[in-house]
């Protein structure tokens, strides 16, 4: 490797590479530990689970944490059964929302901290997106374009969908909108050392990845995010998570991700459409 030191930080009880449309197989070998270098690599563990040690917990929860992850909490049909050790299980969609976005009606009311700090995920693009409709109407105000193109409030969370300017202003960026004009978004950063400064956010040519031809159209590259899907809660921290299960998490490692991402049980609502039982598929191949 011509005496070049690369670090690698990753963990294998997350999910994995997304692959479209691609099989159990081809998203273990888009692995790390699939490649030949893999023998190569010395291997170095943290240990200590820093989320919920900053909340003062105890062993309980990252003790069952790592068994989710590893597939040691489910019975025999590979299905789990969550308990308050690892969150709290509510009724319904209705009572999950009203939980996490407590008195959303005032959010003009509330702290640039209260939204930064909380979180609705689900397995599925389709089911958040089902979520932040149901939010949205929530918030006063009309939507500011025509509704079958871009359902926007002022006061709503957006995530950016590219890379609009590095560092600031990446793919995955959490703002929360302050004005909306018709050829720009004003927004103030909710993620990362730029938190707080003011962007604007305009038009950019998109071009659909998901349809059989191409064709571009300038679109916001944005998207509202009460919710968001598990890969796009991968990496981040929240106080407050609500986790959406009216459909079962479908790949390795999302289970665990979605229950992971906040240190403490008590701010930790799930909602089982199958009561207090969910499914969680582990690839033991990559563990
Ligand atoms: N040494 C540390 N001291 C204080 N806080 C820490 C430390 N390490 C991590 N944290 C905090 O713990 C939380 C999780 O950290 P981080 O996202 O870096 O961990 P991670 O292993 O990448 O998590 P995951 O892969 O599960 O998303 C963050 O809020 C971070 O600020």
């Amino acid at each position: 490797m011509g005496g070049i030191t690369f670090v690698f930080a990753g963990d294998f009880l997350q999910t994995l590479p997304v692959m479209p449309k691609g099989t159990r197989d081809d998203g273990v070998n888009a692995c790390l530990k699939s490649s030949p270098i893999w023998n190569y690599v010395e291997k170095l563990y943290l240990r200590t689970n820093m989320r919920v040690y900053l909340c003062g917990g105890d062993d309980i929860l990252p003790a069952q944490l790592l068994k989710i992850g590893n597939g040691t909490l489910e019975n025999e049909n590979g299905y789990i059964s969550v308990n308050h050790t690892i969150g709290w299980v509510v009724n319904n969609v209705e009572e999950l929302i009203s939980i996490v976005y407590h008195d959303i009606f005032n959010l003009s009311n509330k702290s640039y901290q209260w939204l930064y700090e909380r979180a609705i995920i689900s397995p599925r693009n389709v089911t958040a997106g089902e979520i932040n409709d149901i939010v949205l109407l929530k918030l006063n105000g009309h939507s500011r374009f025509p509704p079958h193109k871009l359902k926007l409030k002022i006061g709503a969370p957006i995530t950016l969908l590219r890379n609009l300017q590095p560092p600031n202003l990446c793919n995955g960026t959490r703002l929360q909108i302050k004005s909306l004009q018709n050829n720009t978004i004003e927004a103030v950063i909710l993620t990362g050392p730029p938190k707080r400064e003011i962007a604007f956010i305009p038009r950019i040519p998109m071009i659909p990845s998901d349809l059989p031809f191409s064709f571009k159209r300038l679109q916001f590259p944005v998207k509202v995010s009460f919710a968001i899907a598990i890969n796009k809660a991968q990496g981040q921290t929240f106080k407050y998570v609500g986790v959406d299960l009216r459909t079962e998490c479908f790949l390795h490692g999302k289970l665990y991700v979605s229950f992971s991402r906040t240190g403490d049980p008590n701010h930790l609502m799930i909602f089982i459409s199958t009561g207090n039982i969910t499914k969680n598929i582990i690839y033991s191949e990559v563990l």
